[in-house]
């Protein structure tokens, strides 16, 4: 049986005359134990489908099963089942670390001890601070509350909306090697994220972009279908090289990638002729190599398809 299966879901939000196409027939499954990331910008459609997947929406169409539950027919089901951890803060500001944790499995009819081995590593890293309120706790450990939160019950599927937004580098690390220990415990974890960066940590992703999945595979085989040439070119002037490089012909799509710009490139192409034109256009310390793309650069290109 699946962890998850979505078939052609579909929402649209209306919002006075306005109407916001958020999922377009989105159709996907996740196998048990998988970690699975949902990757996209702001405004894409990832709350969205987390929330009709852990049932506090309804789908305009399609249909969807959680742990071979009907998100419909069987939400209460579902409901038990499945621990959540929304986007923004969702705990108590006002009772402590172990007040919350507590509340959180009486609703669920368990307690602390019962399920303590799930969120051992976790909670002993903010057991000190058990008498602290919730909202007077950093950031990082807030996220780690949230999450002993969202795992006291023992859910077989984990939904994570963009825990790592607004983390800083270091809990953003840490957040991702806790996911990792609880993959090791078989929970299957259905996680969203705006960070390129993390489609690496995952078995596999889907992205999504304006509703639609471009891509759902290993990030390894998104990678691999890249398919292009892809350069990396550098100057002291970069504003000009991107415009430089955007009215090179061989040069399909340019666009800044961190220090460099990126280059797709049509086959056939020449390093040197590149090299040639742009020292035409006097860019000083010119600096021209081959890459190896990455989802990030997966992404863009399957927008543009998207797009066209
Ligand atoms: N209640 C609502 N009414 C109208 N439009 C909405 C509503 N909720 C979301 N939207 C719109 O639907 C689209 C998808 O939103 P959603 O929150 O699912 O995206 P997201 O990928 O989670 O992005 P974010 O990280 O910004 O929350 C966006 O264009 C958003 O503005």
């Amino acid at each position: 049986m699946k962890a998850i299966v979505a078939e052609n879901l579909t929402k649209t939000y209306t919002a006075g005359k306005k109407k916001v196409l958020a999922l377009n027939k989105v159709s996907f499954t996740v196998e048990p134990g998988e970690l699975f990331g949902l990757i996209g910008p702001d405004g894409a459609g990832k709350t969205t489908l987390i929330r009709i997947l852990v049932t506090l929406l309804l789908a305009d169409q399609g249909s969807a099963t959680v742990d071979g539950c009907d998100v419909q027919q069987e939400y209460k089901k579902i409901r038990r089942r499945v621990g959540y951890m929304p986007g923004t803060f969702s705990l108590y500001q006002d009772l402590t670390i172990q007040e919350n944790l507590t509340f959180f499995a009486t609703v669920f009819e368990t307690s602390i001890a019962e399920n303590y081995s799930l969120i051992k590593d976790i909670y002993e890293q903010i057991e000190p601070f058990k008498n602290r309120r919730a909202g007077k706790l950093s950031g990082g450990m807030k996220q780690k509350l949230a999450l002993c939160c969202a795992l006291i019950h023992k859910p077989s599927v984990l939904f994570l909306d963009e825990p790592t937004t607004g983390v800083d580098a270091v809990s953003r690390k840490e957040f991702w090697d806790m996911l990792a220990q609880l993959k090791k415990q078989g929970i299957t974890t259905f996680v969203s994220t705006p960070y390129m960066d993390e489609a690496a940590l995952c078995d596999r992703v889907a992205l999504i972009q304006e509703g639609s999945l471009l891509a759902i595979d290993k990030p390894t085989v998104i990678n691999q279908q890249f398919g292009k040439p892809l350069l990396a070119v550098a100057s002291s002037a970069m504003f000009r090289l991107l415009n430089d490089l955007k009215n090179y012909d061989p040069a399909l799509a340019s666009y800044p990638f961190g220090e460099y710009h990126h280059v797709v490139m049509r086959p056939g192409y020449s390093i040197a002729r590149l090299q040639e034109y742009l020292q035409g256009k006097n860019h000083p310390e010119l600096e021209i190599k081959e890459v190896l793309p990455d989802i990030e650069d997966s992404f863009i290109l399957l927008m543009s398809r998207n797009d066209s």
